[in-house]
């Protein structure tokens, strides 16, 4: 049942006058399209998919770098509020649109539930995002943002600054001689050259830390799960086994984030796997250690110094036996504070935040794939065939048949390997759901939303022939199990069908059912299904004329002349049910559905 044919575009500026007096028929062509260039509108990349009609309004809930805070009041109303109660937050939160924060606000699923849907982003002015509920936030399909690379250095060199102080006793000493002592032999310390240096979590902070060491002599070891050993070897680093790093470290840092397989991965048990005396530093977070066993364990005589930068509760409680204890070394969380990783953080943050709100994807996205810049301008026009496609085929949907099945079709000659659907997919999802619901669908919620209303996406790949110069051919989209309320939409195979390609830039639709179309998925569409004969595009036309709805596109597809056709219209407006009710009741026409995109 599959139409073929070539496609003539003719471009005019009111196609419907011309349509009128033309009464062109389709009838020498299998199919058909004419365009007008002046309905090109260059497709919005919406990620985060709200329009910020109005500022958009940050609220940064912690001191934030003035370089960054620049950059946001460019674009938004700022709202600098320190040290908010978790009420107030929750108060507030609904006036804003971006939340900024670093690691002394906790972003709780209260936070998210409070912002009744207007928070499109939390931006995170560090690394850790261990104090936002990652799940929430894509429950209420707000972004998260990291600032992941700006204060490295400054963590790595506040590693080392503690290991060096640990070793040397620099805090206990300056304190003493500021209380008027003098004493060398109780301070003696130990060297760092020649000692080993286990750095667990060999990311960005502990390979720095890793360098930092190799310098002092130290001979370094790592351990991490994930870290490459290519990498590692390259800074002459050799990668261990948890319990091999831990036994046979003389000094352990510690890199990794928090996380519930990290949470408490030294305890009771692994620090009895240690050598007796090690040193441990810790300027990752508080909670990847058991502070009670900690203490246990510089007791014992385990472990002979700590130096801590980081605690399970921060600010921890005045009398806490582990600051207090006297072989540890304590900084209230300063890691990142130096006045350039906060000038860094501080842009790198800002200008994540406004690209989110600008609706661009962020590269620096915790919640969402992280698709690189280059990928996604290629994507750009596919993303948005993608939603409209998914937008077209649930409008197509008999009411009562329930979404439950959809298979995404990707037609192109790239190794599948070399195609990331993850964006299409999500907007695909977005367009399948929005129109369903009330649900305010985008990257980050898109696969939540969809297993909640028990949608399931499946994809396939069609590897063409040919040069890959295009990421993609063709989309095709299909729900199954359901009725149509176009039953040419039905293809052979019993689905709702819809295809789009790309052309010049632009999406257009290209298969409705078996029949294939050519309309630019601009406006709206009315799809008829007719009889095949003269005049049907003329009458058409005419009595959208009639009300000065401008047509932008229409295209002819059929089975055989004379036989069935699908013709696709694209509108610039909507017509009015006067206009539709009147274009079905032309005696040719067999069945018609009005979509909007
Ligand atoms: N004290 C402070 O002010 C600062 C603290 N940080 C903390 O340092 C952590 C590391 O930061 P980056 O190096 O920038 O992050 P990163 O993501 O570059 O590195 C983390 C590394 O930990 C590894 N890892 C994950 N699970 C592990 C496990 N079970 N065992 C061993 N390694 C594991 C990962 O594979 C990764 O290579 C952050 O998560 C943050 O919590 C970061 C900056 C400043
Ligand atoms: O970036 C991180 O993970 C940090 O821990 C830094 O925290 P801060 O921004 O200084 O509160």
């Amino acid at each position: 049942m599959a139409t073929t044919g070539a496609a003539i575009n003719l471009r005019t500026p009111s196609l419907n006058n011309r349509l009128s007096s033309l009464s062109l028929s389709a009838t020498k062509f299998s199919a058909f399209s004419v365009t007008t260039r002046n309905t090109r509108r260059r497709p919005r990349f919406i990620v985060l998919a709200a329009s910020l009609d109005a500022k958009p309004t940050v609220l940064v809930a912690e001191k934030l770098g003035a370089a960054g805070l620049e950059l946001l009041k460019e674009f938004a109303n700022v709202d600098c509020s320190y040290n908010l109660s978790p009420e107030e937050l929750c108060t507030k939160i609904s006036l804003c649109d971006a939340l900024i924060v670093r690691s002394g606000t906790k972003v709780s699923r209260e936070v998210f539930e409070s912002a009744g849907g207007r928070l499109k982003v939390v931006g995170r002015a560090g690394v850790g995002i261990d104090n936002v509920d990652l799940a929430a936030a894509t429950e209420h399909g707000c972004l998260v943002v990291n600032a992941p690379t700006a204060n490295t250095v400054a963590a790595a060199e506040h590693g080392i600054a503690l290991l060096a102080a640990m070793a040397r006793n620099i805090a206990q000493a300056d304190a003493s001689v500021k209380a008027g002592k003098w004493q060398r032999n109780k301070y003696v310390g130990v060297s760092l050259v020649g000692k080993t240096l286990a750095v667990m979590g060999f990311g960005k902070v502990g390979s720095e830390v890793a360098r930092r060491a190799k310098g002092l002599g130290m001979h370094v070891i790592a351990h991490d799960p994930y870290a490459a050993a290519d990498r590692a070897r390259a800074i002459g680093v050799e990668l261990v086994g948890f319990d091999e790093a831990i036994s046979t470290a003389d000094f352990i840092s510690l890199h990794m984030p928090l996380t519930p397989a990290t949470s408490k991965i030294l305890n009771d048990e692994t620090f009895a796997k240690m050598k007796k005396g090690v040193r441990i530093v810790n300027v990752a977070r508080g909670g990847v250690i058991d502070e009670d066993a900690l203490v246990r364990a510089l007791d014992a005589g385990i472990v002979a110094q700590a130096a801590l930068d980081v605690f399970t509760q921060e600010p921890p409680e005045k009398d806490s036996k582990l600051v207090q204890h006297e072989n540890v070394t304590a900084t209230p969380h300063l890691g990142a504070s130096t006045v350039e990783a906060q000038e860094g953080v501080a842009i790198e943050i800002a200008e994540a935040v406004v690209g989110a709100l600008r609706g661009e994807l962020a590269a620096t996205a915790v919640n969402a794939p992280m698709v690189p810049a280059e990928v996604l301008t290629e994507l750009k026009p596919f993303v948005v065939l993608a939603e409209k496609l998914g937008r077209l085929a649930v409008q197509l949907v008999a009411g009562g048949s329930g979404v439950k099945s959809v298979k995404v079709t990707y037609a192109s000659a790239r190794a599948p390997d070399d195609l990331d659907t993850r964006v299409l997919r999500a907007m695909i999802t977005k367009g399948l759901i929005e129109p369903i619901s009330s649900v305010f669908v985008n990257l980050v919620n898109a696969d939540f939303t969809a297993k909640q209303r028990g949608v399931r996406i499946t994809e396939e790949r069609i590897t063409l022939d040919g040069s890959p110069e295009n990421a993609l051919e063709f989309i095709q989209v299909q729900i199954a199990n359901v009725e149509s309320k176009f039953a040419s939409a039905i293809s052979e195979t019993g689905e709702i069908k819809v295809e789009g390609r790309v052309k010049d830039g632009i999406p257009h639709l290209t298969k409705v059912g078996s029949f294939e179309v050519d309309v630019s998925l601009e406006g709206s569409i009315i799809l008829c299904r007719q009889v095949d004969q003269p005049g049907m595009i003329g009458k058409v036309g005419s009595i959208l004329a009639e009300e000065n709805v401008n047509v932008s596109f229409m295209s002819v597809g059929r089975i055989a002349p004379r036989k069935q056709a699908v013709m696709a219209i694209g509108v610039d407006e909507p017509p009015s049910k006067e206009s539709l009710k009147k274009i079905g009741g032309i005696p040719a026409i067999e069945e018609f559905i009005f979509l909007k995109l």
